[in-house]
C-alpha cells in the first residue's frame, strides 16, 4: 500500500475535526495548525498526524519520507464556483473594458454569455474537453483540489447536453473531486428575447428530463438578476430542478440586489454565490442559515464592481466560503491564492478566515467537506506543500506570486 510520510512540517494547516463539516460566523477565525509536525498518507487518504516530538519510532522507518523544514502543508483549496469549459476567451471585451464601457454595455454590444455561447455552438465536444483539460491542470498546480463546473455557455439542449459532457469527461481525467451544474438559465438566448416562458419551458421540459436521463448534473443553477432571470422564473426552475433531485447553487445579487438569495434559500440552496450586492435583508436571511454565502472577489477585482460584503455576512453569522469564477467574461481567472489574498486585502477577511472559506466552506458549498477541506485522519489527501514561509499570512501577503511548491493529490505528488 503507498504510503508518504511528511516531517518537520513548519505548520499542518487547517486541523479541524473531521465531525467539523462547515465554519459559521466567528468559528471561521478559528483555523487550527498543528505546528513542528508530521503526516502521514496512506492509500490516497491522511492516515495519521501529530507532532515531531511525539512522532512514533516505527513510522520514522518509512522510505517514502519528506522533510520540509520551514514550510506549510495545506488542504488544497476547494473551488465551488467555475465557469471552465469555453470554446475562446473574450479578450476584445477586456480591451472594451478598459475603454470605459461596463458588463452590461458589452452584453448589450453582442458580447458576454451570448457571444461565449455562438462561440461554443461552433466547438467540438473535443476541443471543449481539451481545452478545460489545460485550464484545470492549470488550476491544480495552483494547489486547487475540488471543483464545481457549471455549463452554462450552450444555451440550447444541444450545446448544454455538450458542455455537461465534457464535464463528465473530466470527472473521468482528473483524480480529483468535481461536482457539475446545469446552468442553461445564465442568459435568454437572442430568439427567446420576447419569449422569456418558451425557453423556460425547453429548460423545464426538454433539457432538465435529458440531463437527468444521462446524469450529467449533480446542481442547477440559475442568473437570478435584473436583465436575466427574474425571482419568478428562478422559482419556476428550481422547482421543476427539484423534482430531480437538483437542488440549487445560484447566481445571486451580483449586478443588483435581486431577491436571488431570498429564492434561493427558499429552495434550500447549497450555496447563493456572488453577493456584490447585499442590504440588511440578505444579511439577515443568510444569518444562521445552512446555504452558503459564496464570494467571488476576482470578479469584482476584474469587472470593477463591489466587493462583497464579507464582513456583515461573518458579523451575521453566516457561512462563507471564497471560489474562483473562473469564466472567459467576468473572471479570466482560477488562481485560489489570488482569490486569498484578494478577501484578505479587499474582503477585510482575515487570513485565518479566507483560508476556512476557501477549503472547508468551499468543500461543504459542493457537499464534499466529510472527505476534503481539512486535514483530519480518513480524508482524501488532497493537499499543496508551500515553499518556505515565515508565516501563514504570508501566502495571501505575497499577492501574485505562487508560493506553492509541491501538489499532492490522493496521496501523490502531481506533476500534472
Ligand atoms: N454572471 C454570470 N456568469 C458569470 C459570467 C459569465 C460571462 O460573462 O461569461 C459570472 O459568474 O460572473
Ligand atoms: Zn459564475
Amino acid at each position: 500500500m503507498p504510503k508518504m510520510l511528511i516531517t518537520n512540517i513548519k505548520g499542518l494547516v487547517g486541523v479541524h475535526t473531521k465531525e467539523k463539516r462547515s465554519l459559521r460566523g466567528s468559528e471561521m477565525a478559528n483555523l487550527p495548525v498543528l505546528e513542528n509536525a508530521w503526516l502521514l498518507l496512506e492509500d490516497g487518504l491522511i492516515k495519521d498526524f501529530g507532532l515531531m516530538s511525539e512522532i512514533p519510532s516505527q513510522i520514522l522507518d518509512l522510505r517514502s519520507q519528506i522533510s520540509v523544514n520551514d514550510r506549510f502543508v495545506f488542504p488544497s483549496w476547494c473551488d465551488s464556483h467555475t465557469h471552465i469549459v469555453f470554446a475562446a476567451p473574450r479578450e476584445e471585451e477586456f480591451v472594451m473594458k478598459i475603454k470605459g464601457k461596463t458588463y452590461e454595455e458589452i452584453a448589450a454590444a453582442g458580447g458576454g454569455i451570448l457571444n461565449s455561447a455562438s462561440k461554443l455552438a461552433l466547438a467540438t465536444e473535443d476541443e471543449l474537453f481539451e481545452s478545460a483539460c489545460l485550464r484545470l491542470a492549470d488550476m491544480i498546480k495552483q494547489g486547487t483540489g475540488a471543483v464545481e463546473i457549471k455549463s452554462g455557455y450552450g444555451l440550447t439542449l444541444e450545446s448544454e447536453l455538450k458542455m455537461l459532457r465534457v464535464i463528465k469527461r473530466l470527472k473521468a481525467a482528473f483524480p480529483i473531486p468535481i461536482k457539475a451544474t446545469l446552468l442553461a438559465a445564465h442568459a435568454y438566448p437572442a430568439q427567446f428575447k420576447n419569449n422569456h416562458q418558451a425557453y423556460i419551458d425547453l429548460i423545464i421540459n426538454e433539457m432538465l428530463p435529458a440531463v437527468a436521463e444521462e446524469k450529467l448534473a449533480d446542481y442547477i443553477d440559475v442568473f437570478c438578476e435584473k436583465g436575466f432571470f427574474s425571482v419568478n422564473e428562478t422559482d419556476e426552475i428550481l422547482s421543476a430542478a427539484a423534482k430531480y433531485g437538483l437542488k440549487p447553487k445560484i447566481h445571486a445579487n451580483q449586478l443588483s440586489v435581486s431577491g436571488g438569495v431570498q429564492i434561493g434559500i427558499k429552495h434550500d440552496a447549497i450555496s447563493v454565490d456572488h453577493l456584490e450586492e447585499t442590504d440588511e435583508g440578505v444579511l439577515n436571511s443568510l444569518s444562521q442559515c445552512e446555504t452558503i454565502a459564496t464570494l467571488l472577489p476576482s470578479c469584482s477585482f476584474y469587472l470593477g464592481i463591489p466587493f462583497a460584503n464579507a464582513r456583515g455576512l461573518i458579523n451575521a453569522n453566516a457561512k462563507v466560503a471564497l471560489a474562483s469564477d473562473f469564466n472567459p467574461g467576468s473572471t479570466p481567472s482560477g488562481n485560489m491564492n489570488f482569490v486569498v489574498s484578494l478577501a484578505c486585502i479587499k474582503l477585510k477577511m482575515l487570513h485565518e478566515e479566507a483560508i476556512n472559506a476557501a477549503t472547508l466552506n468551499g468543500a461543504a458549498a459542493m457537499e464534499i467537506s466529510h472527505q476534503i477541506g481539512s486535514i483530519a485522519i480518513g480524508k482524501k489527501a488532497n493537499l499543496f506543500i508551500t515553499k518556505p514561509m515565515p508565516s501563514l499570512a504570508f501566502l495571501p501577503y505575497s499577492f501574485g506570486q505562487t508560493q506553492i511548491e509541491t501538489v499532492i493529490l490522493n496521496g501523490e505528488i502531481y506533476n500534472g
